[in-house]
């Protein structure tokens, strides 16, 4: 099949988050399994876009309500990343440096949307089998291809929606409708959910087929979305979850590049023990001591809030655990976190920020890793901090339901039901039981690296899922 993936993110060309990784990755085991499978993100003015050479492909221009915008479609050469990847380039409203937090946000989306359509009709000689796009930066695009005159070439391709998180939804007013093409009452009805423009409410109502990125947080969904509940309900034929996979090629703790030390099942511990090392005397830690680490966006989805209070009740009511914070978000959180730096000499530390290379160090280095988290559609920390033998201490919710299972049930994890300071601190406690026993621990260890969590398995789940809507 031909497959062009939309997406704002795609590693490593601009990452925030956990879409980068999906988008980055997705495609090139697709590719592997005989497809054809593309990429086209918005042209971004980021290191990458610097350091790399980029061919014009295509020079076009669309016309919404009269307003004409020029835009240049990119190629990246000698892609090296498993799969073609073409670049939007509209420099007053994408070439910037960051993927998001702009105040025309909803501009630079729909611009972002039209030029594709608009490339798709004229600037394409072999269409598309299949689009899928991802989250509400691109899920409009169903709706545009299903519902307006301009775009309307294109109503004959499937398109697979996937929400990698429905609380972002993208909304804003219908005074903002003339941005849009001229359209029917009867579509504004799509475009319309609780009296504003929903774009993620509109691509669950118009694209083919819906995925999650685990089927539990689907399930979660139909209870509580962010206020979409119902439709997810009422489209559920069309819903599916598909658990996402990690790139196994790029998170490899034998060939990482970005760790200190390498190593396998057979120098498991010798390996870690160097990365560990690391961190410690880099950030003035005991490494003698268990290591708890989180990695993540500081927000209230993470659970990062109740951050500052388990660093305090762990470190004031145990004697044992040593915790590091690699994160960014809101400067509240931030602002506690740095706060408690001086405060406990050995036993804590953070780097506020963005350092992919740390975040692999952490995974390859310290003991367990927390994840709190009050929704977690999926989580890949979880999964790559299994393939480097970290231990997750996890909350049961989302896509963590479907990967970490409990030592008391046979498992390789620590689970807890609620996002609560206690419950985390709770099995912090049991976590500090089990490195005790380094003989059961470093079974564990030993266990969860060789678990197969890599892209092979999802891919060709969704390219079922494609086929099957032909
Ligand atoms: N400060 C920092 N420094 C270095 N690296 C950092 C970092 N903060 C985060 N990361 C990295 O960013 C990625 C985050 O992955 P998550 O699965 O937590 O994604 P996120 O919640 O953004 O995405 C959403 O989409 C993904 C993909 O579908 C879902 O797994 C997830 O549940 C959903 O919320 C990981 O690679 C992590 O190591």
């Amino acid at each position: 099949m031909h497959i062009i993936h939309t997406s704002f993110e795609c590693y490593p060309v601009a990452k925030v988050g956990g879409l980068a990784d999906v988008v980055g990755a997705l495609p090139k085991y697709q590719n592997r399994l005989g497809h054809q499978s593309h990429v086209i993100m918005p042209f971004y003015d980021t290191k990458f876009t610097r350091d790399n050479s980029f061919s014009i492909y295509f020079q076009g221009s669309y016309t919404v309500n009269a307003k004409e915008v020029a835009y240049t479609i990119k190629t990246l050469e000698n892609t090296g990343l498993g799969f073609e990847i073409f670049f939007v380039d509209i420099p007053d409203l994408l070439f910037r440096p960051q993927v998001y937090s702009y105040p025309d946000d909803t501009d630079r989306f729909l611009a972002f949307q039209y030029a594709v359509l608009d490339w798709l009709i004229n600037g394409q000689s072999q269409s598309y089998d299949l689009l899928h796009c991802h989250d509400h930066h691109t899920a409009l695009l169903p709706f545009l291809m299903t519902s307006t005159e301009e775009f309307k070439a294109l109503k004959t391709i499937p398109t697979v929606l996937t929400i990698h998180n429905a609380q972002y939804q993208g909304h804003f007013g219908f005074n903002e409708i003339a941005k849009f093409p001229a359209i029917t009452d009867e579509a504004k009805g799509l475009l319309d959910w609780h009296g504003s423009i929903n774009p993620l409410a509109a691509g669950i109502k118009c694209a083919w087929s819906v995925t999650t990125v685990s089927p539990n947080y689907m399930k979660e969904l139909k209870k509580s979305a962010n206020g979409l509940e119902d439709l997810l309900q009422k489209e559920s034929k069309k819903c599916t979850g598909i658990l996402n996979g990690i790139d196994t090629d790029f998170w490899d703790p034998q060939n990482d590049a970005m760790l200190i030390k390498n190593f396998s099942s057979r120098n498991l511990t010798a390996g870690r023990g160097k990365n560990k090392e690391w961190l410690c005397e880099h950030y003035d830690l005991d490494p003698e001591r268990p290591l708890f680490a989180f990695i993540g966006r500081l927000v209230g989805e993470k659970g990062a809030d109740l951050l500052p209070a388990i660093v305090e009740e762990t470190l004031a009511i145990t004697p044992e655990p040593v915790l590091f914070i690699l994160g960014s978000g809101q400067t509240e959180v931030e602002q506690q976190l740095l706060k408690l730096k001086g405060r406990y000499p050995k036993r804590y530390n953070t780097y506020i920020g963005y350092d992919e290379e740390l975040s692999h160090i952490i995974y390859g280095g310290a003991d367990f890793l927390l994840m709190p988290s009050r929704v977690e559609p999926c989580g890949l920390n979880q999964m790559y901090a299994l393939r480097y033998g970290c231990i997750p201490i996890v909350r049961r919710t989302g896509g963590l339901q479907d990967t970490v299972v409990d030592i008391g049930d046979n498992g390789f994890g620590i689970c807890h039901d609620q996002a609560l300071v206690w419950d985390v601190c709770y099995s912090i406690k049991r976590a500090v039981s089990l490195y005790e026993d380094q003989e059961q621990f470093k079974k564990i260890q030993k266990k969860i690296i060789k678990i197969d969590h890599s892209w092979d398995r999802s891919a060709e789940e969704y390219i079922n899922l494609y086929q099957s809507l032909k």
